[in-house]
């Protein structure tokens, strides 16, 4: 490939994983390459310079990885949204659906006060089921979600109209065609 200028050509396509007919969009070549995990990471927080933002939500797993590096380049606290069972803590749940059949996700219950300002971080938009969960379980503690922000949307998988409609504010750093 010629020299790599946009977050976008880092990142590579696996084809029929982990089922045929699905194109997966691997955002380890990017979080693997310094300058292009640093684009990421610069891109995906430029919209936010001067807004308050109080905690950033990474929702499991890439966005743990994403999450962590902005919350240390915004100073402030980070918190995770993991799949059921894995938190230690007293938690919420909230269920949501995936291709075939249903998922949990959760929070623990005291990670967001009341009146918080919240970015939401996660590598990938499909159908936006994953991260409409994580907004409802930051908005049952209260919390004020100033954005979501990913690295790749799939426009065909509808999940940015799907946040959207939730009166989400939504950014993304590329599209990629195809589920
Ligand atoms: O918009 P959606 O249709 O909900 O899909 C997007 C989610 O799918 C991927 O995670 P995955 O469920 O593969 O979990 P993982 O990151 O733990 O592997 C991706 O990282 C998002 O979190
Ligand atoms: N095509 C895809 N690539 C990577 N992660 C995904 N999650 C849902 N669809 C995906």
């Amino acid at each position: 490939m010629a020299r790599k200028t946009a977050v976008k050509d880092y990142i590579r396509t696996i084809v029929d994983f982990p089922h045929e007919g699905i194109m997966f969009r691997d955002v380890t070549t990017l979080f693997a390459d310094p300058r292009g995990f640093r684009m990421a990471i610069d891109q995906m927080l430029h919209p936010y310079a001067g807004e308050q933002i109080d905690k950033v939500v990474g929702l499991e797993a890439r966005g743990f990885i994403l999450g962590g590096a902005i919350a240390h380049q915004l100073s402030v606290g980070f918190v995770p949204i993991r799949k059921k069972g894995k938190l230690p803590g007293t938690t919420i749940s909230q269920e949501y659906k995936l291709e075939y059949g249903e998922a949990i996700m959760e929070i623990h219950d005291d990670a967001i006060q009341p009146g918080e300002k919240v970015l939401v971080v996660d590598d990938l938009l499909a159908t936006g089921g994953t991260a409409a969960a994580g907004i409802k379980l930051i908005e049952r503690l209260g919390g004020e979600i100033v954005s979501c922000a990913f690295i790749i949307d799939l426009p065909e998988l509808g999940g940015r109209k799907v946040l959207e409609d939730l009166g989400m504010d939504v950014t993304v750093l590329c599209e990629f065609e195809g589920a």
